[in-house]
């Protein structure tokens, strides 16, 4: 699948996932919808009070009128307060609703997708569709979704200043239009410049994040006089396209203030021709301005809001797409029992990209358990891909993998990882203790697993030598242990559960002799009843090895018993002779 393939384009028309995790959320909508009725209706009251005040207490000294009034208005208001509290409160559960259903079907999805679709965007791009859960989840539950209730009312407003005083009403009338148009046109213009912004953002973040990640190499070589112009060239594209949309919130909010004042304005002129002409009195115009108050502030509101909805249309659709992309199986039908670890490659070719030459070509095999075979060849010759294709991580392109005679594409991500132990080239731990380390993808692993896994791979008395053994904390990526130990631990998690097949890339190329001594009669031990695939160029290694795969340009260009292969490869040197 390619990038272009990937439907992360939040311009193409929205499926519905997200939907089914907004939708239980309808009622707690419904119940807003019905307290901003309550809400509404009471700040009718205000209004209706001052233009008593005016047109009877004060020309008539009602003093029992106003007491009742009053009174009146002390009830309403706090039946006003225990609403917007109860509004608070359901607004608060969506939230937290959303948070954990939507964020953590994200995070699922993101586990449950194929490497080869992660792998065709940068961990930024991913680690951004967690600020989309935020941009819904602030939608949702802000101010904006308070004022999506409440905008249905304003039309409340504009019945009773019709009612109160005609002639202010159309000035109303005339300023909606001109909000709402105002609204459209800044929400289109700021939103565009949002979404340079934000691809902006995301190339300063992905940089940075390169940057920490590597901050090692970066401290040792000094890299930051080469990196730093391309952060200040990202941080000034950011930087230029922060002061655009920020320069276009301000005109439209300012423009949103003039147009409140103006119409304040021409409410009064409009009120002031009424009254001199008799057709309403001024406690109908202090109401009617009131009420117009209480129109104009989310309409006001909308202006900013507007972009909000934009950005919350795009996540959803950006989330939406995300979520309906591919998975790796997840559910089978049949729980089978481990296999024995026979494997079999048929005609494999595999390619990166569908128009990419093939990194492997018809490549055929077949490993019996029992013995350890080798993979060796030239660098880029495929064999790491190879071990990936074998693992299930990649399906082929063409042929297909065999474990005990079964397509490995039908079995789950779970069910490969309990079979098959894979030890990477490039070793990835997890911050916790070594247990955790050891233990990561057995989470039913008992202490004598671990410790079992942790002999088989020569680790088990170098913990039992630190101050806090197997409860050390190893550190993000494992950076407190030495490069050695880390290469152990991942053996040790590869070797836990003592899975049937063992797919091992470079497994000692950080261990010292003895340790790779200890590894290679190891191996030669869990060789007689499994399958161990090593891919490895060491002599103490391949001395230990039954059988030989030699791979060039993803093409196995000799197979064979290790007597009969390593002669060849390595003509003047004895088998068990290191390299230097
Ligand atoms: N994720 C990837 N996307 C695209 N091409 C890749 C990817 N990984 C590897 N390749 C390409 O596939 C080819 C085989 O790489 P692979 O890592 O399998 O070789 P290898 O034999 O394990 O090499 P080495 O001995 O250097 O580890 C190389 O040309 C490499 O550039």
């Amino acid at each position: 699948m390619t990038t272009a393939s990937l439907p992360l384009d939040p311009d193409r028309p929205p499926p519905s996932a997200v939907r089914t995790v907004l939708g239980p959320l309808g009622r707690a909508f419904h119940e807003l919808l019905a307290l901003s009725l309550f809400v509404n209706l009471t700040a009718l009251a205000s209004p209706v009070f001052v233009l008593q005040i005016y047109d009877r207490v004060v020309y008539h000294h009602g003093l029992s009128t106003l007491q009742g009034l009053v009174l009146g208005m002390a009830m309403l208001l706090s039946f006003d307060f225990i609403m917007r509290q109860a509004r608070t409160r359901i607004m608060q559960t969506v939230a937290l609703r959303l948070e954990i259903d939507l964020g953590r079907r994200v995070f699922e999805k993101l586990n449950a997708l194929p490497l080869r679709v992660l792998e065709e965007r940068p961990a930024d791009a991913w680690q951004r569709l967690f600020r989309d859960v935020d941009v819904v989840r602030n939608t949702v539950s802000g101010a904006a979704a308070l004022l999506i209730c409440d905008l249905p009312f304003t039309t409340f407003f504009l019945i009773m200043v019709f009612l109160l005083a005609q002639p202010v009403g159309w000035v109303l009338v005339t300023a909606f239009g001109v909000f709402v148009g105002l609204a459209i046109l800044s929400g289109r213009a700021i939103h565009k410049a949002s979404m340079h912004e934000r691809d902006s953002v995301g190339g300063r973040d992905g940089l940075l994040g390169e940057v920490l990640r590597g901050r090692t190499t970066v401290k040792a070589l000094a890299l930051e006089r080469s990196l730093a112009p391309e952060y200040e060239r990202l941080l000034a594209t950011q930087v230029a396209g922060s002061i655009r949309r920020g320069g276009l919130v301000d005109r439209y909010t300012n423009l949103g203030l003039v147009l409140s004042v103006s119409t304040s304005v021409a409410m009064t002129t409009v009120g002031a021709l009424a009254i001199m002409d008799q057709a309403m009195t001024v406690g109908g115009l202090v109401a009617a301005n009131m009420l117009g108050g209480r129109l104009l502030a989310p309409l006001n509101q909308l202006m900013g809001s507007w972009r909000t909805f934009a950005g919350f249309r795009q996540s959803m659709r950006r989330l939406d797409a995300f979520l309906g992309l591919p998975e790796d199986r997840r559910t089978q039908a049949l729980a089978l029992a481990p296999p024995s670890g026979r494997l079999q490659a048929e005609a494999i070719t595999f390619r990166y990209k569908p128009d990419g030459p093939p990194r492997l070509e018809g490549v055929s095999l077949t490993i019996e358990p029992g013995g350890i075979t080798a993979l060796v060849g030239p660098n880029g010759s495929g064999k790491t891909t190879f071990l990936k294709v074998l693992l299930g991580l990649y399906p082929p392109a063409e042929g297909r993998v065999l474990l005990d005679g079964a397509d490995v594409a039908q079995f789950t991500r779970a069910e490969l990882a309990g079979w098959v132990g894979y030890l990477p080239q490039e070793i990835v731990l997890f911050e916790g203790t070594i247990r955790d380390a050891i233990a990561m993808g057995h989470p039913d692993l008992d202490d004598e697993g671990v410790a079992a896994a942790a002999r088989a791979a020569q680790v088990h008395e170098m913990v039992l030598d630190l101050p806090d053994g197997y409860a050390t904390r190893i550190g993000e990526g494992g950076r407190l242990l030495s490069g050695g130990m880390r290469q152990r631990v991942a053996l040790a998690r590869a070797l836990a559960g003592t899975p049937p097949v063992l797919l091992l890339d470079e497994p000692s190329s950080s261990l010292d002799r003895l340790a790779e001594e200890g590894l290679a009669h190891t191996l030669a031990e869990l060789a007689r009843t499994r399958t161990v695939v090593v891919v490895s160029h060491s002599p103490l290694l391949l001395s230990r090895c039954k059988s030989v795969v030699v791979m060039q340009k993803g093409r196995i260009a000799a197979h064979g018993p290790a007597g009969d292969i390593l002669p060849r490869l390595f003509p003047s040197r004895r088998p068990g002779e290191r390299s230097s």
